[in-house]
């Protein structure tokens, strides 16, 4: 233990002096300034503080930074990237680098910029927020640290990041301790003076407490993560640049009162004090910032902006915005950008550099072979001319051969229905949810803890339900159907792991709500039923087998049915079955008919042409007198 603990002392001690010839380097111009790096990108819009100090910061100290998300919508979307990209290239600098996930300020919601309220969320569709958000920000950082790699950027220990979120301390923060520290110094004269205040109170819906508040919540997050982990500065939109600032005094606040000497904190010198800056706001063609409240995002959930649309959506950026995209939105240095700018304004037309962005975006944010995938599917249509939309992945659930990675994950959220997660075993639903090929291999997987479920248990039958903000998951043990209820949130949703990446996201609907939305699981009963007659309807319809053919087959399905002696009885059947059913026997008669007619009109014709024929043959023939 104390050889380990020396062995660490070592290597913070190499660390800093790396960090320290680092500093020197920069001093002596051999390389660059992280914050230059930053500027030259166009990433800094405004500082919070100054910027020299800012600068001098950056260059002599490894110091942590956070950006913050809240959840309000199931997806992080383009304009989140803008901010977030400072913060990746920061942790490729070894600086430390957290990404947090608001689930508690969410709750409130930020009125910066509003006239009105936020709609309060539900608090299933809330935790269901929060899962894709931090997934979809776990698989951002894992294709940072690919990136990196193929831009030359050695990983070291000394580097961190991290996804948070701030239920970790709203939920049990007392708000005495709040008050205690920064209430008694933060001043309601210049809070109440405030742009997004002052406009909201005289042109908007009035502002509440819990929205006056908001700041200092955000204040807070920054004085936890600097107490905690030394996160100094703050990155944000340049719509957050009033929280930042507010933040700045909530901290400097909280460190002037605590008194606590166990808690450990920076000095109080000029290179000590909280620094943020935000980053310019990606606007649409109008000039209206890109997010879910204008309601124009491009999202980074493939399922609610494909693949194909997100490419699409870069291979459109005008010539004008293309080079400073490609800063924002792309790892590539400067120099190939510059590189890549010249090819194109050989000839623009050809969108070499759009097509380079869209390529590169699509590769970080959903790895390559969807990305490659994308682009050719893009020359195919657009090659030959618009062609309506691409195609789309169809099997969104079933479960993939390979192993799973965070960029073949496939789609987490998915509806399933009471019947099935109230009556059935955790092995069937596993099976449904297409974690395990089927129901015994969901059994195996329950039965060795292959599988983790979302949250401890809870005694949601009893009225009681468990905490969805604070989501850790357990393996999964073999239990009584009518024990699934104690792990729904909130009675409504069940969240399913497989491996690291593979999630599920179960909302519960009743049976009808479920058959009317026309979806079917694996094990399904009468799915197999289902999908046969299905089947056979479109090949029928798609002239792929005759009326006959499908009769034929039909006869064998009852012959296998007589042989292992089944009975099924109509009411057994699934409206969907008998609805099926129904459509497949007319299609059939259709297409007797159809056949009838075409014979009908085959023996007309012929009839027809009989006296025409023996007319010509007549012509052909030699006359009596020719002979
Ligand atoms: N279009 C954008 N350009 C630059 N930064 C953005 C953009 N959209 C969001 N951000 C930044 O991302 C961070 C998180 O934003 P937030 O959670 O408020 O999402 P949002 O989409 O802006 O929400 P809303 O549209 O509901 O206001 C903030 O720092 C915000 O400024
Ligand atoms: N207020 C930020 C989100 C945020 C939340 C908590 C924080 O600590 C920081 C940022 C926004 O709405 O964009």
């Amino acid at each position: 233990m104390q050889g380990k603990s020396a062995k660490y002392v070592e290597k913070v001690r190499h660390a800093e002096e790396e960090w320290a010839e680092r500093a020197r380097k920069i001093q002596t111009g051999e390389i660059q300034n992280t914050f230059d790096m930053l500027e030259e990108r166009g990433f800094i819009k405004d500082v919070a503080g100054s910027k020299i100090t800012l600068r001098e910061l950056m260059r002599t100290r490894r110091i942590g930074a956070y950006v913050g998300i809240d959840p309000t919508a199931p997806s992080l979307h383009i304009g989140h990237l803008v901010p977030l990209m400072p913060l990746f290239w920061m942790y490729l600098h070894g600086y430390q680098a957290i990404s947090l996930v608001g689930g508690s300020t969410a709750k409130i919601g930020d009125p910066t910029g509003r006239l009105t309220s936020r709609e309060s969320i539900a608090r299933v569709d809330m935790a269901m927020n929060i899962v894709m958000i931090q997934t979809q920000l776990k698989k951002l950082w894992i294709n940072v640290e690919c990136v990196g790699r193929e831009q030359g950027f050695e990983k070291e220990w000394a580097w961190k990041r991290g996804v948070v979120n701030n239920n970790a301390w709203w939920n049990s923060q007392p708000m005495l301790e709040v008050l205690r520290l920064v209430g008694a110094s933060l001043r309601i004269g210049p809070m109440l003076s405030r742009d997004t205040v002052k406009q909201k109170m005289t042109k908007g819906d009035g502002v509440s407490f819990a929205e006056f508040s908001y700041p200092i919540m955000q204040g807070w997050d920054w004085w936890t993560l600097l107490r905690q982990r030394g996160v100094q500065m703050q990155i944000g939109g340049s719509d957050q640049f009033g929280n930042i600032v507010a933040g700045i005094d909530v901290v400097k606040a909280a460190r002037a009162n605590e008194k606590d000497p166990s808690v450990h904190l920076p000095a109080d010198g000029k290179l000590d004090d909280p620094v943020g800056f935000t980053v310019p706001l990606l606007t649409d063609s109008s000039g209206v910032k890109f997010g879910k409240s204008a309601g124009n995002a491009i999202w980074l959930d493939e399922y609610k902006t494909s693949v194909f649309d997100l490419y699409g959506y870069f291979v459109r950026r005008p010539d004008a915005d293309v080079e400073q995209l490609l800063k924002y939105f792309t790892f590539l240095p400067l120099k190939q950008i510059n590189e890549i700018m010249a090819e194109h304004n050989e000839d623009p037309s050809k969108r070499v550099a759009q097509h380079r962005l869209a390529l590169e975006v699509a590769t970080f944010i959903h790895g390559k072979v969807k990305a490659h995938e994308a682009r050719d599917q893009h020359l195919l249509v657009y090659s030959k001319g618009p062609s309506g939309s691409a195609p789309r992945s169809a099997e969104q659930y079933q479960p993939e051969d390979g192993p799973i990675t965070v960029n073949t994950a496939p789609r987490p959220d998915m509806i399933l229905p009471e019947s099935l997660l109230l009556g059935s075993s955790i092995s069937k639903i596993l099976y449904a949810a297409g974690l395990a090929s089927s129901a015994s291999e969901g059994h195996r997987l329950a039965k060795a803890q292959g599988a983790y479920i979302g949250g401890a248990p809870g005694l949601g039958n009893q009225g009681r339900s468990m905490n969805p903000y604070q989501l850790d998951f357990t393996p999964i043990k073999l239990w009584f159907p009518q024990e699934t209820r104690k792990y729904l949130i909130d009675g409504k949703l069940l969240i399913l792991r497989k491996g690291k990446h593979n999630i599920r996201i179960i909302k519960m609907v009743t049976n009808e709500e479920y058959q009317d939305s026309g979806e079917m699981y694996p094990g399904m009963p009468g799915s197999g039923k289902v999908r046969k007659l299905y089947t056979q309807l479109q090949k029928l319809k798609n002239g792929l087998a005759t009326a006959s053919q499908i009769e034929e087959e039909m006869a064998n399905d009852r012959a296998e049915v007589d042989e292992n002696e089944i009975l099924v009885f109509p009411e057994e059947k699934s409206e969907q079955q008998l609805e099926l059913e129904t459509k497949l026997q007319d299609e059939i008669a259709k297409k007797h008919q159809e056949e009838a007619n075409v014979q009908d009109a085959k023996l007309a014709a012929e009839l027809d042409q009989a006296p025409e024929l023996s007319e010509a043959k007549k012509d052909e023939e030699p006359s009596e007198s020719e002979r």
